[in-house]
């Protein structure tokens, strides 16, 4: 592993080495991952003392996916549900919930399906001082256990301290039959982190940056996980759902050692966000990171056809017409992706000239000529 410094090197890690760090991180009590695992629900709120009044927060679609069943099971358990259909994860989002949870009383959160339900989930609960519990309905983003919550709002975009769930529920039979976009997009989520970890390490050396080699290690680790399982993804598989769920756990727990999301978010994430703000229809998230790291990835002079294949394996998008994104916007969202955290120092630096940007875009394969 190359990316890793050696000990003599290492920025000392101020959450490790500081004798006075008061916490290592938040993980979850329970972990559950397999095939039907919805109706471990009521035992799970059982077992953790919360079963009486749940605020359910999810989409439209997963809804109908999990949402219902869950406010069955919880009913049939004598509790209490009521149901919260989030919307963008902005600000106001988070607002409307939290008051929604303050009114009910609710003494628990369920986060049910997307990256966005459980992000708005995550922050409310802690809003309202109370645990919440992650149920994923689709392995597409690496918030899943994170205590961090990216919260979007005019253009800017945020990793916000929330708190980590208490328990995850990931059922994957409802993950494997879930649109298998959205599970290669997780995975893309996750190979990005090749990308972000050389980021953090540079602005390690260049900045002084606190960085974590163990939290570094995990995002790696979970990087790696993807990229050499890449021919065992496949639409439809549980086998392929649990994969990519474990890998994502391990992601989001780095992002929760580290006490920031930069383990899994760098320069590719930036390039991700800019994108949201300037296409006219954006892809998915984890499809967008991905395909910023294989730039990224050419940027740091590193291997980024690795990133490309492993990605055209799995049968996630490597370019800009298999996202559905103009060249143009591409470009665009490569020129103010430094703009977007100009605090999180990358390999962007001070930003790209416009022919540099396209040259990057060019060789990768992203544009055509
Ligand atoms: N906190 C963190 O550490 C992290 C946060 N993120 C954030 O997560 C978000 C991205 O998450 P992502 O999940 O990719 O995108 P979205 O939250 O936008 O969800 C994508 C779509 O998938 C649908 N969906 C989910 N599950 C199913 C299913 N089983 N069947 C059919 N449709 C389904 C959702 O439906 P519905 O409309 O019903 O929700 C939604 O329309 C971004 O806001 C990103 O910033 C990403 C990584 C880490
Ligand atoms: O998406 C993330 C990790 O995959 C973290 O989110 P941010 O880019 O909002 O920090
Ligand atoms: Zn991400």
């Amino acid at each position: 592993m190359t990316m890793i410094h050696n000990e003599e090197q290492t920025i000392a890690d101020w959450r490790e080495d500081d004798a006075a760090a008061m916490k290592w991180m938040e993980f979850p009590r329970e972990v559950l991952i397999g095939k039907n695992m919805l109706v471990k629900v009521p035992d799970v709120l059982n077992k953790l003392k919360i079963s009486k009044k749940v605020l359910l927060v999810t989409g439209k679609n997963t809804l109908d996916v999990a949402g219902n069943r869950i406010k069955e099971l919880v009913e049939e358990n004598g509790g209490d549900c009521e149901i919260c259909i989030s919307e963008k994860a902005s600000p106001e989002e988070v607002i409307k919930i939290t008051e929604a949870g303050s009114a009910f009383e609710a003494d628990c959160f369920l986060g049910v399906g997307s990256g966005r339900s459980i992000d708005l989930a995550k922050l409310s609960s802690k809003n309202c001082s109370v645990p919440f519990i992650s149920i994923p309905t689709a392995a597409s983003h690496d918030g899943i256990v994170s205590a961090r919550a990216s919260i979007h709002s005019e253009g800017k975009s945020e990793s916000v301290e929330a708190q980590a769930p208490i328990a995850v529920i990931a059922d994957t039979e409802i993950i494997s039959k879930a649109p298998f976009r959205l599970l290669a997009a997780g995975c893309g989520d996750v190979i990005s982190n090749y990308t972000s970890v050389l980021d953090w390490e540079l602005a390690s050396r260049h900045q002084n940056e606190p960085f974590s080699r163990s939290a570094a290690m995990m995002a790696y680790m979970s990087a790696d996980m993807i990229t050499n399982s890449a021919n065992l993804i496949r639409p439809g598989l549980d086998s392929s759902a649990r994969i990519a769920v474990k890998a994502l756990v391990l992601s989001g727990a780095a992002m929760s050692v580290a006490g920031s999301s930069r383990p899994a978010s760098g320069s590719e994430h930036m390039f991700s966000h800019a994108l949201d703000r300037i296409a006219k229809k954006p892809a998915l998230h984890g499809e967008q990171c991905a395909v910023g790291s294989i730039m990224m990835m050419y940027l740091h002079g590193g291997d980024w056809e690795k990133i490309r294949n492993a990605l055209i394996q799995i049968g996630a998008p490597t370019s800009a017409v298999e996202m559905g994104i103009a060249d143009d916007e591409i470009i665009e969202a490569l020129l103010q992706a430094h703009t977007i955290r100009p605090e999180r120092y990358t390999i962007l630096g001070g930003g790209l000239t416009p022919s540099a940007a396209e040259k990057m875009a060019v060789v990768t394969k992203v544009i055509t000529d």
